[in-house]
Parts: structure tokens; sequence; C-alpha cells
């Protein structure tokens, strides 16, 4: 298990440009074996998860060639669909949980396929019912070996339908309009999650020829066609590196400009951040952030303690709720963090009160922060980061503490960014990796 050591105070000044997006990779390398055709990927992160969902899209007999440090293409023409039967296959398969998606497109081009439990982080209960219950719908047959935990998927003759998603699941949307891209006529899907990467997911697919209408909307309508070809795209920088780069400048009173954040796909996240009371500028399409020795958290119109909670899109990301958590810490004012979606995203609060931090956990879903407007600095301490966001969360607090700490599993940050400590350590940062 890796860790990194970290030695706290230092003010940070530089540029950054955020890494191709995370969940949005996962959701476009399962789109590769939609056809047969070549298709060129732009600004694939390296991180852990990609890494592991294209060696595994290898296994299963996709051409996959490295064009440059961020390119690829991937020919998905002779898939072994037997490698879906071996036990390796369901290793691999369940150590990420973006894997989950290659179900949809296996579904639609060759009438079947099979996963064991995905994996991803353990942030609570993280049911699948959305993404069977919309195959079903298209007349896929669905079975769960509750021993083995896998699922299999059958259905060859697809046929589009009209559902309403019990919720509004962002995988499970996936999964669904790719599935339903090659069903015959037509399908709508109604509450559908409809968050950038979707929009890019869907764009993408109309380029390979899919006919879906509604894109950025909770009511997609996908008109089904017989066969989809090869395209070229390129990701979008990752909103949730943006944001925890945001949260990292006003812990440490550095000043660092975001290069390339493409604001106008950032719907409510720059604003929740100017609400914790920080500063920033848009400049063209980069965000500065000045050093601030101090900043304060706004309160509602009527006076009264601001919330800041998880919605679905447009609503705030809650994979960015742990990153305005520990931004909080340090700022004049108090808020209190909701994560409705999670039931154990808020446990790592516990470490940020070892370092001194002045929060609340109400219940499993509620943190209430009052921040210290720095008249103390968080300590330095040893601790283990539970998962890929409260990890970077606890790494921002590091930073900003007095004294060193040690964070453990940073297999969970490895997971999501791209070689974090480097791009650090160019800002001015000290951080080491140790084994
Ligand atoms: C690989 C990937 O892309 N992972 C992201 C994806 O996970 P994932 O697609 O697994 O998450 P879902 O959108 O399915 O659901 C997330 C959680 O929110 C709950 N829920 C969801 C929709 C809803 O309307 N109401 C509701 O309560 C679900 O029960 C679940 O507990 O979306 C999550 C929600 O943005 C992010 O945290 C994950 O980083
Ligand atoms: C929860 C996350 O990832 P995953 O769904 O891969 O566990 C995340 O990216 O914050």
């Amino acid at each position: 298990m890796g860790s990194f050591r970290v030695k706290g105070g230092n003010k940070l000044k530089g540029e950054i440009t955020p890494q191709g997006a995370k969940n949005e990779a996962l959701q476009i390398l399962c789109g590769v074996l939609l056809t047969p055709e070549k298709m060129t990927i732009h600004k694939i992160p390296n991180i852990v998860d990609v890494v592991k969902l294209i060696d595994l899209l290898g296994d299963m007999g996709v051409k996959v060639t490295k064009l440059g440090p961020e390119s690829y293409s991937f020919q998905a023409d002779e898939i072994n669909l037997a490698y879906l039967d071996t036990e390796e296959f369901l290793i691999k398969a369940s150590s990420l949980r973006g894997s989950v998606m290659i179900l949809g497109p296996l579904l639609a081009r060759f009438g079947t396929g099979k996963l064991s439990k995905p994996g991803g982080d353990k942030i609570g209960r993280r049911r699948m019912d959305t993404h069977f219950v919309g195959f079903q719908k298209l007349g896929a047959k669905f079975n769960y070996d509750s021993k083995r935990e896998i699922f299999h998927i059958d259905g060859k003759n697809l046929k589009g339908a009209y559902m309403l998603l019990d919720e509004a699941s962002v995988t499970g949307t996936a999964n669904i309009v790719m599935a339903a891209c090659m069903a015959e006529g037509k399908t709508t899907i109604y509450n559908a999650a409809c968050e950038p990467y979707l929009q890019q997911l869907c764009d993408m697919l109309n380029r390979m020829g899919a006919k879906i209408t509604g894109v950025g909307s909770n009511l997609l309508h996908i008109e089904g066609v017989k066969s989809l070809g090869g395209t070229e795209h390129t990701m979008l920088p990752d909103m949730i590196e943006i944001g925890s780069f945001i949260g990292l400048a006003a812990m440490t009173q550095s000043e660092i400009t975001i290069k390339d954040a493409q604001i106008h796909r950032l719907g409510i996240i720059p604003d929740t951040f100017k609400r914790m009371g920080i500063k920033m500028e848009f400049r063209g399409d980069d965000i500065f952030i000045p050093a601030q020795k101090h900043y304060e958290i706004e309160t509602f119109i009527d006076g009264s303690i601001l919330t800041v909670a998880d919605a679905i899109w447009p609503g705030f990301t809650p994979d960015l709720l742990s990153i305005v958590l520990v931004t909080a810490t340090q700022a004049k004012g108090t808020v209190l963090v909701h994560q409705k979606m999670f039931e154990s995203r808020l446990f790592f609060v516990d470490k940020l009160i070892d370092m001194g931090a002045q929060i609340i956990l109400c219940d499993p879903h509620r943190a209430t922060v009052i921040g210290l407007d720095r008249k103390t600095a968080l300590r330095g301490i040893r601790m283990t980061s539970p998962d890929i966001r409260a990890g970077v969360s606890l790494l921002i607090a590091a930073l900003s503490a007095e004294g060193t700490s040690v964070i453990d599993n940073i297999e969970q940050i490895d997971r999501g960014y791209q070689h974090i400590d480097e791009r650090l350590r160019q800002l001015g940062a000290d951080i080491e990796r140790i084994s």
C-alpha cells in the first residue's frame, strides 16, 4: 500500500491543467465496444481506473493502439466472448465501477453480457437496479447468481420502449442509452441523468450514427439504427479535479490558474465555491484563483446557515462535497454539508477533527463545519484515505496543515487523479510518495 508524506504550509503558485475526465472516460471507453470500426479517443487520463478498463478491453479482444500520451485508438472487430466466461474477466471487471458500462454495449451488439459485482468507492449502498430494469424494458432477460455475485443479461432482439427510470443514475443512463442505440424502434428514457459526461457520450454516439435527441435534458429519445461506425472523441476536462484545485488553492492560500477549464460546462460548481467565499476570476477559459488569507462563507438571504447539498445534474455533484467540506474548515463562518446520495461518504471527517477542525457529524449524511478562519492551523497527522474524494480532501488538509502528515492507501487517490504528487510538486507542494 502506498502513502504520501506531506509537509504542510507551503503556499503554491502556478498553472495547472486538468486531466481528461475520469467518469467520462469510463463511459466513452465502454462505448468503443459498440462498433467494429476504429475509434480514436483523445485526452484519456492516465489514472488507475482508466488503465484497468483499457487492459480489460484489450483482454476482451479490442485492438488498443497508443497514439500519444493521452490518445489511443480502439477497434472492437474481434471480440472474444468466451473470455467473459473466465474467472480472470470477472475478477478484473469487478475491480472498478466503470466496468459496469460494458454491459449495455455487449447487449446491443452481441445480445449477451456478463459481469461480477463492480467495484468503486465503498461509500454506501450502490444499487444497480436502474441498469437492469432498463435492459429488461428493452426485452432482455436478467439473471443474478447471488452466490457468485454475477449478473447475466441476454436478449438478441432488443426492442425500443418507454421507460421512466426510478432514479437518474449516471452509469445506469449511460448503459441503457448504449443498449438502446441499436434496438429496433424508438426508446424514450425519462428521468435520465444529463450531466456533461452523458451529453458527451450521446454526442459521440450520434457521431457514430445513433439517433439520440433531447441530449442535455432528462428526456431522451432514441431511434434505433442497425449499426454504428467509428468516430473521434475528446474528453472534457475533469470537473471534479477542477473543483479540487479550487478548494486546494483556498485552503493553502495559493495563487493558482486552472487552465482550459471549459467553464461553460461546469454548471453550478464555480458558484458553489464562490458561496464559500472563494474569489476567482474567469480569464478566457482559465480560472484564476488569487491567494486568499481569509474567505467567508455566505449565509442564505434570510441570514440562516448555508447548506451545500448534492443533487443530480444540474445540481451540485456529490463527488465535490468532500472538497467543499475540507475547504470550509479554514473559512470564516459555518456551513451544513448534506450528502444526500451516499450514506458512508462523510465518515472521513473524524480525521479532520483529529487535525483540529471543528466539525459536528450530525448523522451519516450531514456534517456542520465551523470554520477556523485560520485562527489556528490544522495539525499534520497520519491517516488513511477511505475513498477517492475523501483522499484528496485529506491531501488538501495536509498541504494546508502545520507539520507533516502521512496519508496511507493512496491507491484510492491514484484511481482518479493523474500523477497528482508530481503535478502538485510543480506548484511548490512538499509531497513525496513513499511505500
Ligand atoms: C463511474 C462513475 O461515473 N461514477 C459516478 C456515478 O456513479 P453511479 O452511476 O454508480 O451513481 P448513480 O448515479 O447510479 O447513483 C449514485 C447514488 O445516488 C443515489 N441516487 C441517484 C440518483 C437519484 O436520482 N437519486 C439518488 O438517490 C443512488 O441510489 C446512489 O446511491 O455517479 C455518481 C453520482 O453522481 C458519482 O458519485 C460517481 O462518481
Ligand atoms: C465515487 C467515485 O468513483 P466510482 O464511481 O468509480 O467509485 C468518484 O469518482 O468520486
